[in-house]
């Protein structure tokens, strides 16, 4: 019985990691190789504070002798737990601001590699190579938990406790934050959000749960060993979570059960040589996964649920009409312009921006009115997606300035400019392909409680309240590009043309009353152009200021008031569509004939 018990318990360890780090890898999308680093912050936290003290060992401190704090389990695991968030957030600060994809994997790895070798180097705080033994166990009243069927209780609550934290986080407005940076972190950034923070709790939160572990395995096995925070043990730990399924939590348990019986199964019949055979199937299995089912045993959004079609993707019960919608969002639209009364929002003076020798932008000058539509048209290169760019904060400008009613913005990052009401979308759309289109457009919606853990932690009735109204509007944005029966389908699912309807609705949801459309129908077939111009007449009969970069005159002249006509970064004129059309040397630079 003790020993499949003491098997179980390795399992649920490798488990709870697998799920805590699914938080960070399959939610966030960002990989880290050092969370057996983290698991052993809290194994040697807890150890040294529950150690007994010197006094209560004779008095005398001697070489070698491991003495602590005697403190109770309770606290030691606690602040186990803090100690390993802090170390988390003292390694990701530099990791989420400054490096990206295979950078981030190389510094998580360099950080594995120089932790664990301080591990076994610094004696006084670890025990040297040897590690910490004597640790006493958890003791519930007067019972210590020594026997492994007595502590894998402990341990089955622990992995239950992780498995509901990273659910319930993962399935909340966070983890749709988390999501949708992990699939477009600068569209999440058009939209209002800044991604940094969410990164920084994600790795922060994956690495307490790790070092709570930690702490928990330390008073199970009564000894913390550097060697058993080794790098070999971070990349098991990535292999239960890619051959699980990346972002699906039942994916980590079945991967943790299938990975964790290998052991004991090699054991068996290789006897020591276990452990290298068992780093050369991990290893094959991870590079036939890769190869046959990059997505895992149980990909995202594949789980006990959907099977049983509690969560399944259902169509919206009730699909609001266009009427519906548009007096909704009314409400919290722009006040609608009278003829006549047009001022500039927006003014743009003398941008200018090189590349190299280059002069992408030859310091352009116009201004956007009051719930105008004005396009900014001109041949390929003119320019257009870079004064887009600068406009953003996208692309910092060599010289000249923006201003957004009256306030100087110019170089605010994307996120504060929607804060002040001025967003974009993007040429290449940036949806986020694993979202459904009703999460997409929830993303831009702003001041959303439950993107903030403290929220949903503190006050979960009062975020679920205020989700309902996110997903309300959400629908609304849908309904008003007509595609709200489309809401519940991965947007992967969907034609290109209603992923562009998508990318408006979005910036519909942030309530921004200045928005720059980049190319909205390139790319998009003639049946679904038509859509879309329906759609951005919306916008404006909304009351919202529209910027569209656009090469198909059709379009510019049902939608614009005003274009803007650029050639070699240089605006060289301004008006009608028609009265630039009719211009024939503009025709001609436009067409190129
Ligand atoms: N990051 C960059 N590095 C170097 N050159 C760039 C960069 N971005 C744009 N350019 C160059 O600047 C010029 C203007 O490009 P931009 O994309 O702004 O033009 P555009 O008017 O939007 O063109 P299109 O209509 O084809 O999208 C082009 O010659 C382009 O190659």
């Amino acid at each position: 019985m003790s020993y499949y018990a003491d098997i179980a318990i390795s399992i649920l360890i490798l488990m709870t990691l697998g799920v805590s780090l699914n938080l960070l890898l399959g939610y966030a999308g960002r990989v880290s190789m050092a969370h057996a680093i983290f698991f052993g912050i809290g194994g040697f936290t807890a150890a040294r504070l529950t150690l007994p003290t010197v006094e209560e060992l004779g008095g005398v401190a001697t070489a070698g002798l491991q003495t602590g704090f005697s403190w109770h389990w309770v606290p030691a695991l606690l602040v186990a737990v803090v100690v390993a968030a802090v170390a988390a957030l003292v390694i990701s600060i530099p990791a989420v601001r400054l490096v990206r994809g295979e950078y981030l994997i190389l510094l998580t790895l360099a950080f594995q590699l120089v932790a664990n070798q301080l591990m076994g180097v610094l004696d006084k705080v670890t025990g040297g190579p040897y590690g910490l033994s004597g640790i006493p166990p958890i003791q519930l009243g007067s019972t210590p938990l020594i026997l492994p069927e007595q502590f894998i209780w402990v341990m089955l609550a622990a992995a239950v406790v992780a498995i509901v934290i990273c659910w319930g986080l993962g399935e909340s407005p966070f983890g749709r934050l988390l999501k949708g940076i992990r699939e477009h972190e600068s569209a999440v950034a058009s939209v209002g959000k800044n991604p940094v923070v969410p990164e920084l709790l994600a790795f922060s939160i994956s690495a307490a749960i790790a070092g709570g572990v930690g702490a928990l395995a330390a008073f199970y096995y009564g000894s913390v060993v550097p060697s058993n925070y080794s790098l070999t043990y971070s990349i098991f730990i990535v292999s239960v979570v890619v051959l699980g399924g990346i972002g699906n939590l039942s994916g980590t348990v079945v991967g943790a059960i299938a990975l964790g019986l290998l052991e004991p199964f090699l054991r068996e019949y290789v006897g020591d040589e276990a452990i290298p055979w068992q780093t050369v199937i991990y290893g094959a299995a991870l590079v036939v996964m890769m190869r046959l089912r990059p997505e895992g045993l149980l990909p995202e959004g594949f789980g006990p649920g959907r099977l049983l079609n509690w969560r399944g993707r259902k169509a919206p019960k009730v699909v609001p009409t266009e009427e519906e919608a548009l007096a909704r969002l009314s409400q919290d639209a722009p006040e609608v312009v009278t003829e006549g009364e047009a001022e500039p929002i927006v003014q743009v003076l003398d941008l200018k921006k090189s590349f190299g020798g280059l002069k992408a932008v030859a310091g352009a000058t116009f201004e956007l009115e009051r719930g105008k539509v004005t396009a900014l048209i001109g041949p390929n290169g003119a320019g257009k997606t870079t004064i887009f760019n600068m406009i953003c904060g996208t692309l910092r400008a060599d010289e000249g300035r923006v201003f957004l009613r009256g306030e100087d913005v110019t170089g605010k990052p994307a996120y504060q400019l929607v804060r002040k009401g001025l967003a974009r979308s993007f040429q290449d759309v940036r949806v986020c392909q694993r979202l459904t289109a009703l999460n997409n457009v929830a993303l831009g919606v702003q001041n959303q409680p439950g993107e903030r853990v403290s929220r949903l932690v503190l006050r979960p009735f009062a975020t679920r309240t205020a989700e309902k109204r996110v997903r309300q509007k959400a629908l609304d944005c849908l309904a008003l590009l007509g595609i709200a029966d489309r809401a519940h389908l991965r947007v992967s699912e969907l034609s290109y043309g209603d992923q562009k309807l998508v990318a408006i609705a979005r910036l519909l949801a942030t309530d921004c009353d200045v928005l720059l459309l980049d190319e909205p129908t390139s790319g998009v077939d003639p049946a679904s152009v038509e859509k879309v111009i329906d759609g951005i007449a919306r916008l404006r009969t909304l009351g919202h200021t529209v910027c569209l970069v656009e090469h198909s005159v059709h379009f510019v002249q049902r939608l614009a008031d005003r274009a803007v006509f650029l050639d070699q970064g240089a605006v060289i004129a301004q008006g009608t569509v028609d009265e630039l059309m009719n211009r024939r040397e503009l025709a001609e630079l436009y067409f190129g004939t």
